[in-house]
């Protein structure tokens, strides 16, 4: 059983300007210990989703449908109880901005001692022994002296490890952590993640929300990609990066930067995402989408397994691979179930013949990957 079972999720904003459906159909799971990358672009949905696994929506947010199970236990509907047990205590939180977490009246080890108090047993003076071994345990130097100041003598670095020890105060199995490196500067990000990582082989499951590719690819095992509130593609890091196989995957990919790279890139995917109070007919991609045919318009793509190999069967000439065509998992009998894309190129009966040949561009990368190591 996964730690965390997400199905069929909808998520709906009842606002004056219409229903907003930002999080729409979503379906995920993740393992005890892993890490999942969930990315897409502004708007795309990761932050509603992580507040909906915690039930920390506010008005006029509401989860519409679907179900949440964490450790086998549905979270949508619990007790107010369950849930103040959940938040913080077998789910940790990690937002973007330490300084909305940290309360700058109060010194940093009352405040990490604080959450120990809310979600263990411990009072007092364990409370606060408790604390510094979390602060000493998110790398602080001199941990003792350091609980005895308050936020604003924290470099920014150093206040989201604070907010990781708060967040690891009830012993979480799972930590969500919503762009926790945003804003910090390249060398803190990296030992930032290095901390994530140390606490990922604690068994600690992780899921990232991020919209830096770079950053997922170094610290996730599987990735699942958001556009305008749906999951277009879930793949293994290695699959998403070398074999995109949805089309606002290979762009996404496409804009990110790359060293002695002077190939003409898109410096972002052209247009914007849509108005979720009235999202386009079909996929929602195919506005932006430079291989939409007619029934992509019409057609909203379920996601279906895709063979990782497929551009290699093309290479070949075996196969249907060169239309874009990818085989289905089980037509190929290979083990490709866990890389899935909603695109209307891999479902079956659809009337689409296009050719997704950013599957050869994107294999430029492998080689030049390759060629690095
Ligand atoms: N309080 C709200 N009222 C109305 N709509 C909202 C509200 N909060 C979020 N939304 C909508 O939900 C959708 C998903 O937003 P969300 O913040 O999850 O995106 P995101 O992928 O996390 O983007 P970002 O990277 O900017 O945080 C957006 O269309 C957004 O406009």
């Amino acid at each position: 059983m996964a730690l965390l079972e997400v199905e069929d999720l909808d998520v709906r904003f009842y606002t004056e300007g219409g229903v907003v459906q930002a999080v729409d159909d979503l379906s995920y799971t993740l393992d005890r210990g892993e890490r999942l990358g969930i990315v897409g672009e502004s708007g795309a949905g990761k932050t509603v989703t992580a507040l909906a696994v915690l039930d920390l929506l506010d008005d006029p947010g509401r989860i519409e449908g679907g179900s949440i199970r964490f450790d086998g236990e549905e979270i949508v509907g619990a007790s107010p109880e369950r849930l103040r047990r959940l938040r913080g205590g077998e789910i940790g939180m990690v937002f973007q901005d330490p300084e909305t977490a940290l309360n700058p009246v109060y010194t940093v080890g009352e405040q990490v001692a604080e959450a120990v108090r809310v979600h263990t047993d411990r009072e007092g003076e364990a409370a606060h022994d408790r604390a510094v071994a979390l602060l000493d345990r998110v790398g602080i130097p001199d941990p003792a002296t350091r609980a005895t100041q308050y936020p604003h003598e924290f470099s920014g670095g150093m206040a989201q490890r604070v907010v990781v020890a708060m967040a690891l105060a009830g012993d979480p199995d799972l930590l969500i952590a919503d762009e926790p490196t945003t804003g910090l500067d390249v060398t803190i990000e990296a030992q930032l993640l290095d901390l994530l990582d140390d606490l990922a082989a604690d068994d600690l499951a992780v899921q990232l929300v991020s919209h830096d590719l770079g950053v997922v690819a170094g610290f996730c095992d599987r990735v699942l990609v958001m556009y305008a509130g749906q999951a277009v593609e879930r793949a293994s890091v290695g699959d998403l990066f070398y074999h995109p196989r949805h089309p606002y995957t290979a762009g996404l990919l496409s804009a990110i930067p790359r060293i002695g790279d002077d190939r003409d890139r898109l410096a972002t995917i052209p247009g914007t995402t849509p108005d979720l109070a009235s999202p386009p007919p079909g996929c929602r991609f195919h506005p932006r989408c430079p291989y939409a045919e007619d029934a992509c318009t019409k057609r909203d793509p379920p996601l279906v397994g895709v063979d990782s190999e497929v551009r290699r069967t093309s290479e070949s000439g075996a196969g249907e691979a060169g239309n874009g065509k990818a085989r289905r998992a089980s037509e190929s009998g290979a083990d490709a179930s866990d890389h899935q894309a909603a695109c209307l190129a891999y479902v079956d009966d659809a009337d689409f013949d296009g050719d997704l040949d950013f599957f050869v561009e994107v294999a430029g990368d492998e080689d030049d990957a390759e060629a690095d190591s």
